[in-house]
């Protein structure tokens, strides 16, 4: 009999969230790497222990409590149906969920009347159908949807669209808006009681995440400044409270270390240098907590 852990945590075993899942785990300190069979992992430093499952089925055991806490995608997780809820965005797997058909074929969510819907999402796709006041015969399937038309089975699909290179191959177009956009999600019960110390260690586990997700989104930027333009570099670099400035031997320069956003870096790199800013040094971050002043 295994011992009890604080934390049981569902990790999917396989598919587009799976080595991203752990990665990001791996990241924020925890053991979670496993063996090629292995389905159970155990984190004894962090008292965690890690269940690989089907994505399919993780919001299933975190909504009936028998796992505290998983990651699965949004998506899974309203079609799971379970009583389940998401506690952070983990910012990969990020998709739509689309209807698409061939050109000329249904080219509207209302001409879906009566017709066969294949899909392997049927929970989301006939709670949305019926938010529409449409109904339709449902073709379940477990994947490889695209390939439903031309076999015969269907009129439109509804599925997963990241970059549309599956459709487009399929010789498929999206219809409609989006049933609705997924990513990854950190998930908990929205039913069963946790203890004070499971609370306690779900914060834990959050934060770690959010550190590692947020020394991703940040660099940290150095450079040297004259001080009569100091103003001006503090607005463009303003940090999570504020830049910090050091004095320079040269007292007409002083040197400026700040936050920035890695997407905004290379466009305030430009600018600093465009007031004279010298010796503009970017670092990656291995890891950070900022979010309190967020
Ligand atoms: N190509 C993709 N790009 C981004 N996210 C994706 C992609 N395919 C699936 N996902 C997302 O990954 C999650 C799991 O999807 P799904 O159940 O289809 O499994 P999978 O990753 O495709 O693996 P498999 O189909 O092999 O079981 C869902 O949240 C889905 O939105
Ligand atoms: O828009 P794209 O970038 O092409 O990505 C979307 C495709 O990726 C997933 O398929 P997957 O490879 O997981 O196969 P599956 O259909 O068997 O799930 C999804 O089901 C789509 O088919
Ligand atoms: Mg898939």
């Amino acid at each position: 009999m295994l011992s009890r852990m604080t934390l049981r945590i569902a990790v999917p075993n396989k598919g587009s969230l799976s080595a991203k899942a752990i990665e990001l785990l791996v990241d924020a300190g925890y053991r979670a790497n496993r063996g090629d069979r292995e389905l159970r992992v155990t984190d004894t430093d962090n008292d965690i222990r890690f269940f690989f499952q089907r994505p399919k089925d993780i919001a299933t055991y975190v909504g009936s409590g028998d796992l505290e806490v998983g990651i699965t995608g949004l998506d899974l997780l309203v079609n799971s149906a379970a009583p389940a809820e998401p506690v952070l965005d983990l910012g990969f797997a990020k998709s739509e969920f689309r209807f698409a058909a061939p050109p000329g074929g249904v080219s509207g969510i209302e001409e879906l009347q009566g017709r066969r819907v294949a899909t392997s999402f049927p929970v989301l796709v006939e709670k949305h159908l019926a938010d529409h006041g449409v109904k339709v015969e449902l073709i379940r399937l477990d994947g490889a949807v695209e390939n439903a038309i031309e076999l015969g089975v269907a009129d439109a699909i509804a599925d997963v669209v990241e970059t549309g290179e599956s459709l487009r191959t399929a010789g498929l177009v999206p219809f409609g808006e989006p049933l609705m956009r997924s990513q990854a999600i950190l998930i908990r019960s929205t039913r069963r009681a946790y203890t004070d110390e499971q609370t306690a260690a779900i914060k834990a586990l959050t934060n770690r995440l959010r550190g590692v997700l947020d020394s991703r989104l940040y660099a940290i930027m150095d450079y040297n400044c004259p001080r009569a333009v100091v103003q001006q570099a503090c607005a463009l670099t303003p940090g999570v409270e504020s830049p910090t400035i050091s004095a320079m031997a040269d007292w007409d320069w002083v040197a400026v270390r700040s936050l920035v956003r890695r997407d905004e870096a290379q466009r305030i790199m430009d600018e600093l240098e465009g007031i004279g800013a010298k010796a503009i040094l970017m670092t990656a971050l291995e890891g950070c907590r900022v979010t309190p002043h967020r």
